[in-house]
């Protein structure tokens, strides 16, 4: 399909570009040009970009898509009751069909809120990855791993995704290992990981340092940070996606900058379960690639991006106004989170050559008059509902607040319904 965007603001994010207008000619799944002139060119849609404000799709570098069933179901806990307590004895009765359903849930919700692209662990991955087939979402995907594998089953599990997956559906999946975090594995079993994740050269995705419990008990455990045992199992050797992070010292921050790994920022989740906010200057300070994610909607309670962009900047903010710029954010929500998933030379920017992840946020709301600065009014005044066209990989997938794929209804419907079974299965 190809696409033409006419007359639009862009904002890039490519190095030292903010807003200019022009032309989005975007030729099957590339951009072709971005012009203020007219080229020839033909086209199958055209959008009428006038008081459109033209981005690269957010990514989302850590969530969990087939937990939304879970939804407002556990609140007012901690991370350790509500995992033990609520969320694992539910996961336990998971079938096939939930993660389906969840995942689509969690897809429609994140085009709409103008994500194009994730980084997900959890169970069932076929599932999403068969519901990304619908949603025509980019992802990379990783099974979730922890001890309950007795015989390294699930491993062999994370590498068949891998065969059967990798670069799939015009390349939108990636497959990555998942080891949970330190408290749900040992050494040996991250050895053996970091083992075939060299040798398929995959990239991992972990929970690091998310409560200071999970430290202080891994220093119980091992005399080590979570950092550091996992620098010894050698899981840092593979391009590496670490959510949270909120309890890294120093010394953790020094081992991470040496490799190719990516901290993801959560705040709704790290809020609401009450386990801190990270202080993002820091990070960024020590020249580690920092990324956004949303978690799952079991913790946070929804997937938007928009939501995290707003906490991200307003709470970083609240013993000095200098911290944490508007663009800064927003390279988090996009560019960055593109690297976190190894896509950084196709994605995160609009520049021609890459492929065509774009969203249109609506500026004819009175919520971005007067347009004083457009750059200012995504992270401090855009909502939700602002995101109107989304394109991934140069298919339009959301049109005019309309999906082109999904049907909300169905989705809604048997999304309800799996979890009412889920509910009463024994
Ligand atoms: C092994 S599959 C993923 C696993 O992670 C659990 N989970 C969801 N959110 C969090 C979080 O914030 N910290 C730690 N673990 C989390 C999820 O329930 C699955 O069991
Ligand atoms: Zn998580």
């Amino acid at each position: 399909m190809n696409i033409l965007i006419e007359n639009v603001k862009i904002l890039t994010m490519a190095d030292g570009e903010l807003i200019k207008n022009g032309n989005i000619y975007i030729e099957n799944e590339k951009i072709k040009k971005i012009t203020n002139d007219k080229i020839d060119f033909s086209y199958d849609k055209k959008i009428d970009g006038k008081n459109y404000l033209a981005m690269p799709g957010f990514v989302n570098a850590h969530t969990h898509v087939g937990m939304s069933l879970f939804r407002n179901f556990s609140d007012d806990v901690e991370l350790m009751t509500w995992l033990n307590e609520k969320i694992w004895p539910l996961e336990d009765k998971l079938i096939e069909e939930d993660v389906y359903w969840a995942s689509l849930l969690s897809h429609a919700e994140m085009i709409m809120t103008g994500t194009t692209s994730f980084a997900d662990m959890y169970y069932f991955e076929d599932q999403t990855i068969k519901a990304l087939e619908k949603s025509k979402m980019r992802a990379q995907i990783s099974r979730g791993l922890t001890l309950e594998d007795k015989n390294y089953k699930k491993i062999e599990e994370n590498i068949e995704l891998f065969k059967k997956y990798e670069n799939s559906q015009d390349g939108r999946i990636n497959i990555a290992f998942g080891p949970h975090a330190v408290y749900t594995t040992d050494k040996n079993y991250l050895k053996e990981i970091n083992k075939y994740a060299k040798k398929y050269k995959m990239p991992i995705h972990i929970h690091l340092s998310e409560t200071k419990i999970e430290n202080d008990e891994c220093i119980k455990r091992f005399g080590q940070s979570p950092t550091e045992v996992f620098e010894e199992c050698g899981i840092f050797e593979n391009r590496t996606i670490a959510a949270h992070g909120l309890y890294l010292s120093d010394k953790d921050l020094d081992i991470l900058s040496k490799y190719d790994v990516s901290v993801v920022h959560n705040p709704s989740s790290n809020l609401k379960l009450s386990s801190g906010f990270l202080d993002c200057t820091r990070v960024i300070n020590k020249k580690i690639n920092l990324a956004m994610g949303t978690d799952s909607s079991a913790s946070n309670n929804n997937l938007s991006m928009i939501k995290e962009i707003s906490l991200t900047s307003l709470v970083s903010k609240y013993n000095n106004p200098q911290n944490l710029k508007a663009y800064d954010v927003l390279k988090m929500a996009t560019i960055n989170g593109a690297k976190a998933l190894g896509l950084d030379d196709k994605i995160g920017t609009l520049e021609e050559g890459k492929l065509a992840d774009i969203i249109l946020i609506d500026l004819n709301n009175p919520n971005h008059t007067p347009q004083n600065n457009l750059i200012s009014s995504l992270p401090y005044s855009t909502f939700d509902k602002d995101v109107s066209y989304v394109i991934i990989n140069g298919d339009l997938v959301y049109d005019d607040k309309k999906f082109v794929y999904l049907n909300e209804k169905e989705i809604i419907k048997n999304a309800e319904k799996s979890f009412q079974k889920l509910r009463n299965r024994k």
